[in-house]
């Protein structure tokens, strides 16, 4: 196997230290260009001393010099600031994981699709928000983009046998969240730590809460319809809380094609990148003897509006997904810090949509001035929550 060469957006998140694990499982066959976090220098320096990285960047200007002293006499550049990142993900790599949460995100993958390697997309919410400008980017780079994310790994993998023409419909699993079964009322009085206990998966906080809500299967269907082409008719979401099928391609002959595998993202992130080779992983096999069934219910409208509201966004098309991702983000955020209540989520998002329709967005700039107004009208929502009179 050629020496590939990786950077990873979001190296020390939980997408990215399992990319980090599966590159120390097979250090020669990987050369480093770039690790990118947030905030987290130590872990960030950690990751670039162990895999010999050419870059380490932090967004978080003020953790500068808690990195650059971490790698002193290292030979590896240590950088900081929003304009590092962006130019780090811009450097050539054959291969860049996409996993830095939320549209944070968008611009640095961006960055990275005009160097022409292939983009293993983790972070749906830049493809969600910019839409077509996202994947024209994708296009003009001449970049292959690969889903991470593990639904559309099993959809990607599904549809490997060149049959798209064939597909009727296209199945999303949905583990249901830490909040599958509860009542209404026990979601109304949720907190961020009930809500951050997903019953499958170990994820980042604002993954997990997406999770909770069905933001998530949301954001995926979203994302579904743009990667495969899709229209809102033909992506079908069921509740699977096993979370073992994580996709299904169904055909107009009847067949049905399914991915399996033990809920552990190191699979899709290796399928990836390996692609369209496969890797030798020490990731956990499938035991379906142990697992003894697999549950498949349709998802409760009533109890979790977000799946519906997605679809509505996805339906108008233009500038609603980035507004419903945008407003999500603060939602989200606000509801961690304990400003809002767990069902107030949906309602500030809908709120804004609402408000805001479905504006054009032809290009980057739109993108981001209609994401920063639709950011702003969610925080008048907020502020109108705790004070009536400032709606
Ligand atoms: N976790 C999972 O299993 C899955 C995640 N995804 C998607 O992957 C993405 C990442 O999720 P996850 O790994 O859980 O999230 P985490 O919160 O665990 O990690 C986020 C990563 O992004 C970094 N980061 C945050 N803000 C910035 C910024 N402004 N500039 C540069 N880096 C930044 C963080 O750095 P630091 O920690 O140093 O602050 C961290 O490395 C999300 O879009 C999520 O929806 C999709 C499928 C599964
Ligand atoms: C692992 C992964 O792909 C997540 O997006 C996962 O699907 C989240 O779990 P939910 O199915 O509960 O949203
Ligand atoms: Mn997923």
């Amino acid at each position: 196997m050629a020496v590939k060469t990786v950077t990873i957006l979001g190296s020390t998140g939980s997408v990215g230290t399992q990319t980090i694990d599966l590159l120390q499982a097979d250090p020669e066959n990987y050369r480093v260009r770039a690790l990118i976090a947030g905030r987290n220098a130590a872990l960030l320096a950690e990751q670039a001393r162990s895999l010999h990285a050419e870059i380490a960047v932090i967004a978080d200007e003020s953790a500068f010099p808690a990195l650059r002293d971490a790698l002193a006499g290292s030979g590896i550049r240590a950088e900081a600031g929003r304009a590092a990142v962006i130019a780090a993900a811009a450097e050539p790599a054959d291969w860049t994981m996409a996993a830095i949460t939320g549209t944070a995100g968008l611009e640095p993958t961006l960055a990275a699709t005009r160097n022409g390697g292939a983009i293993a997309l983790a972070n749906k919410e830049a493809l969600v928000s910019a839409g077509d400008v996202f994947l024209a980017a994708i296009a003009a780079g001449g970049a292959t983009l690969l889903p991470v994310d593990s639904e559309h790994n099993a959809i990607f993998q599904s549809l490997a046998d060149g049959n798209r023409a064939a597909l009727e419909k296209i199945i999303l699993t949905a583990s249901g969240g830490p909040f599958r079964e509860a009542s209404l009322d026990e979601m109304k009085d949720a907190t961020p730590e009930t809500a951050l206990k997903h019953p499958v998966w170990s994820m980042g906080a604002k993954i997990s809460i997406d999770s909770a809500t069905l933001f998530n299967k949301g954001l995926e269907v979203i994302e579904a319809a743009r990667i495969f082409g899709l229209a809102p008719h033909e992506i079908e979401v069921l509740v699977h809380p096993q979370s073992i099928v994580h996709g299904m391609v169904c055909y107009r002959d009847g067949s049905v094609l399914a991915q399996m595998g033990a809920p552990d993202m190191r699979i899709p992130i290796a399928h990836t990148l390996a692609w369209p080779a496969r890797l030798a992983t020490s990731s956990p096999r499938l035991d379906l003897a142990a697992a003894a069934r697999l549950d498949f219910l349709a998802p409760d409208p009533v109890r979790f509006p977000a799946l519906r509201l997605a679809r509505e966004a996805l339906e108008a098309g233009h500038g609603a997904s980035t507004v419903l991702n945008a407003a999500n983000e603060i939602a989200v955020e606000a509801f961690l810090r304990r400003r809002i209540g767990f069902l107030d989520i949906t309602a500030v998002v809908e709120r804004v949509m609402q408000r805001l329709g479905a504006p054009p967005i032809g290009d980057l700039a739109a993108v981001l001035a209609l994401d920063a107004e639709a950011r702003a009208m969610a925080e008048a929502e907020l502020r109108a929550k705790s004070d009536p009179r400032a709606a």
